[in-house]
């Protein structure tokens, strides 16, 4: 197959093998279509900060309104081979899967909403052969873009107003990484991307310099800019650092004012190696000098937050900001943990038998119920803390009370009359689409509003405050009160 043909296949093998295997078997013991609960969440929010972007949502719709099996989904799940070289599936599966159409609920949390660890970011409700089937495909969006704007959100963060341009394709984790992530980065702040696959297909602002090669291909320095210059009159950024950098500062100031009356205005000089906090003030002087005072400062090479944070307490000059391995990588931390874990299976009585996963890690063991994240506000809007509870029990009546799972001593009560809003809505009704994903724009403002609204010890980049975000009292106690039973051998417990 030729690589752009990939991006026109059917996505609904797009799974691990063993969803599959389950699904044949869920089918064989006449399991498939009795309704399952599961959650996405995540247990510890990224990078060691305080909070986390949720991302991704767009596309896990796109990739389940296109779920089902085509002939040649069938026909390469029809050539596999047991041990015995016999089939894997029989043929009356693949039937089933000829006919399925995805039927589930979907509940989730908008992209750009600040989430926090063990919060459903998505809720499946549905048969139970195809809730399990789309665990990986929607982990791999969810994770990937999740992780990215979140890693995104903390470079703008750090650079505080100043523009901050996604660089990284070129060392992205493969083709859809670098698309994945120009998308993922934009919605976390970025303004802008240098790829333009990126820019065409998801309509974000694309942006760029040139390279040092571009410099090298001609005689001199002076030679390249002015060639540049010309080509790209209102455009041109000059890379000034390809053999002496503040002489490239002077022959990009010489080339401006020779080109200034076709209309040339220099839009910007990047660094992109050397001390970048001397280099850029001694720039910033030049062109000062030279009445360049609109002409930005671009910066790269290997920022991330924290380089960002130093470069601007030395005093850096730098106004936009290049960032690319480090960002779309997530350098730091390159995968999210998010997970997908049963919670509840619906009995032949018809009421749900909640499910749980033991661990012997506390963070592993899963959440049994129905959940849902209420986030309490405060008068004037901000978040104050969120509530984990099971949507479908009565909630206790009067004031709230959450715990931290991993730590029964902090909890926080809630009044029963502040204001909230219930974070998961509805997606998908019974695999109809109910809802409609905002644009990027939109998304990207959201992400912008929740986190300056986060408190500064939630957010800043060294050991940050924990977020309150904590399961509801009688949800921890229903949740011990099953772990307890399990470890005595039952499966299942009823409230
Ligand atoms: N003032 C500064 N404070 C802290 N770190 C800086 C400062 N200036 C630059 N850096 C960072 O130091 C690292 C080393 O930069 P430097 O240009 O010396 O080496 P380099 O990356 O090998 O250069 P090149 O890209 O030319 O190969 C880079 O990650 C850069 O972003
Ligand atoms: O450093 P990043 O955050 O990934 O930003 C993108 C980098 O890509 C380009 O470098 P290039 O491919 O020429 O490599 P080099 O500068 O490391 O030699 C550019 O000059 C940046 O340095
Ligand atoms: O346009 C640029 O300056 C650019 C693009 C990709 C990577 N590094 C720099």
């Amino acid at each position: 197959m030729k690589l752009q043909d990939i991006y026109a296949t059917s996505l609904s093998l797009l799974t691990d093998l063993y969803q599959l295997t389950m699904a044949y078997g869920y089918w064989r013991e006449g399991m498939a279509e009795q309704e399952a609960v599961f959650h996405l969440y995540f247990r510890k929010n990224p990078f060691q900060g305080g909070y986390t972007v949720a991302a991704g949502l767009e596309h896990v719709i796109d990739y389940l309104e296109e779920l089902r099996f085509r002939e040649e989904d069938l026909a390469y799940l029809g050539s596999l081979k047991d041990a015995n070289n016999g089939p894997l599936f029989e043929k009356a599966f693949l039937d089933y899967l000829r006919e399925m159409e995805f039927s589930c609920t979907v509940d989730a949390i908008p992209e750009g909403t600040v989430v926090f660890p063990n919060e459903p970011l998505v809720r499946v409700t549905g048969p139970l052969l195809q809730a399990q089937l789309i665990e990986t495909p929607l982990l791999t969006i969810l994770n990937f873009q999740t992780l990215i704007a979140t890693k995104a959100a903390r470079i703008t963060d750090a650079a505080k107003g100043d523009a901050v341009v996604e660089f990284g394709m070129r060392r992205a984790q493969g083709i859809d990484g670098s698309l994945a992530a120009a998308r993922a980065a934009f919605i976390g702040g970025a303004s802008g991307t240098s790829n333009l696959l990126a820019g065409k297909l998801y309509d974000i602002p694309v942006k760029g310099t040139h390279a040092h090669s571009w410099v090298q291909a001609f005689a001199t320095e002076e030679e390249a800019f002015r060639a540049y210059g010309e080509a790209f009159p209102v455009d041109s950024v000059f890379l000034v650092d390809t053999y002496n950098t503040l002489q490239g500062v002077q022959h990009a100031i010489n080339t401006a004012i020779k080109l200034k009356e076709t209309g040339f205005k220099l839009n910007g000089i990047r660094l992109d190696s050397g001390d970048l906090t001397y280099l850029s003030v001694e720039a910033r002087k030049l062109l000062d000098a030279a009445g360049f005072t609109y002409t930005n400062i671009v910066a790269s090479n290997d920022l991330d937050e924290h380089l960002i944070t130093s470069l601007k307490q030395e005093g850096a000059k730098i106004n936009v900001w290049g960032v690319g391995t480090k960002m779309v990588t997530a350098f730091d931390q390159p995968a999210l943990g998010g997970v997908y874990k049963l919670a509840a299976l619906r009995n032949a009585a018809g009421n749900w038998d909640y499910k749980i996963k033991l661990s012997e890690q506390l963070a592993k063991t899963s959440t049994p119920g129905i959940l849902q994240v209420r986030r309490f506000l405060s008068e004037n809007g901000t978040a104050v803390a969120d509530m984990i509870f099971n949507e479908a029990e009565p909630l206790p009546t009067g004031d709230f009370e959450i715990v931290d799972p991993l730590d029964i001593t902090r909890r926080k009560k809630l009044a029963a009359q502040m204001p909230y809003s219930d974070l998961l809505v509805p997606v998908f009704k019974a695999g109809k689409l109910v809802y409609t994903s905002p644009d990027l724009i939109s998304i990207k403002k959201k992400v912008k509003e929740e986190i300056s609204q986060l408190h500064e010890s939630i957010r800043r980049f060294v050991n940050p405050h924990t977020y309150p975000a904590g399961l509801e009292q009688s949800l921890l106690q229903y949740k011990t009160d099953l772990v307890l039973k399990l470890r005595q051998q039952k499966t299942t417990f009823e409230f």
